[in-house]
């Protein structure tokens, strides 16, 4: 899909859910949690199936979100379907030929060690200067290790990584200070009920259903939602948000 330029209403309309440009180093990164659904709350047309939801107007937001962030987090289930680049592949005031230095850089979560490096997408980009190479969270030290790639090591509780040690982590070690977490099902409905995390929710909505073999989108709990606002599009519309901060 070729990327049109980004309609300007949806500049100011992000402004306040993006990164602040001064993000006090001393807090836990700045966390967007993003994603593009079907009317019927799908992600994927099933397990494993690449699926293209976002239109053009709304695909070239993912792009600008990507400048504004130092990492793009996806689950292992997503890099193994979807094979994904994670560059970032416009903005309105930078040259293409200076994108690789603002597109974010790629983490995997993927503690089973299921993914390799070499042979991916994201590979070809980082050899040819389009892309960054990735930090791969793993639960135990990898025992051939993948040239390029940074390991970071985290003991999960029954596999289980813990997003708090994870993102400070990620601070402290990689000095990355704000991460666009880009799905997939289960990363997106963990993160929902994690209001300690995420600062800002920005959802691409499509005028499609998926169906019921779909992917689904849907946390364990109900949750609310505040300073939510609507930008329509010619076929999408996106909603953004902050989730509600719980009491106890
Ligand atoms: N429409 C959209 O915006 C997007 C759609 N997708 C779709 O989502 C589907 C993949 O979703 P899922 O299968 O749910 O995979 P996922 O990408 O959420 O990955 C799940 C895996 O990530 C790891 N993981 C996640 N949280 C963890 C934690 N706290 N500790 C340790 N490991 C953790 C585990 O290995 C787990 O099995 C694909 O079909 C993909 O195309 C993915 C991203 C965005
Ligand atoms: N914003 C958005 N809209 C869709 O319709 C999507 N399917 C996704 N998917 C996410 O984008 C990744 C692909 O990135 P590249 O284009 O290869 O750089 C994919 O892995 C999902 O995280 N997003």
């Amino acid at each position: 899909m070729s990327l049109d330029p980004i309609r300007q209403d949806l500049i100011p309309f992000l402004a306040s859910y993006l990164p602040p440009e001064q993000h006090n180093i001393e807090n836990k990164p700045f966390v967007t949690l993003t994603y593009a659904q079907s009317i019927d709350a799908r992600i994927s047309l099933g397990p494993g199936i690449r699926t293209s939801i976002s239109d053009v107007e709304t695909k070239v937001m993912t792009h600008y979100l990507r400048y504004h962030h130092d990492g793009i987090l996806i689950g292992s289930g997503t890099v193994l379907a979807d094979d994904p680049g994670l560059n970032c592949k416009w903005h309105p005031d930078v040259a293409e030929s200076k994108l690789s230095e603002y597109s974010p850089r790629p983490i995997i979560l993927d503690p089973s060690q299921k993914w390799r490096f070499i042979g991916s997408k994201m590979y070809d980009l980082f050899k040819n200067g389009e892309g960054k190479s990735p930090i791969i969270v793993v639960s135990e030290k990898p025992q051939v290790e993948e040239e390029y790639i940074d390991y970071l090591i985290i003991d999960g509780h029954q596999g289980r990584i813990d997003w708090k040690t994870l993102v400070d982590r990620l601070s402290n070690e990689f000095g990355i200070k704000s991460i666009m977490v880009e799905g997939g099902a289960f990363v997106i409905n963990e993160l929902l009920l994690r209001d300690d995390i995420v600062d800002s929710l920005i959802v691409t909505v499509g005028s499609t259903y998926l169906g019921e073999d779909g992917v689904q989108v849907s946390p364990k709990k109900a949750i609310s939602l505040i300073d939510a606002d609507w930008w329509k599009g010619k076929k999408d519309s996106i909603m953004a948000a902050r989730l509600v901060p719980r009491t106890n």
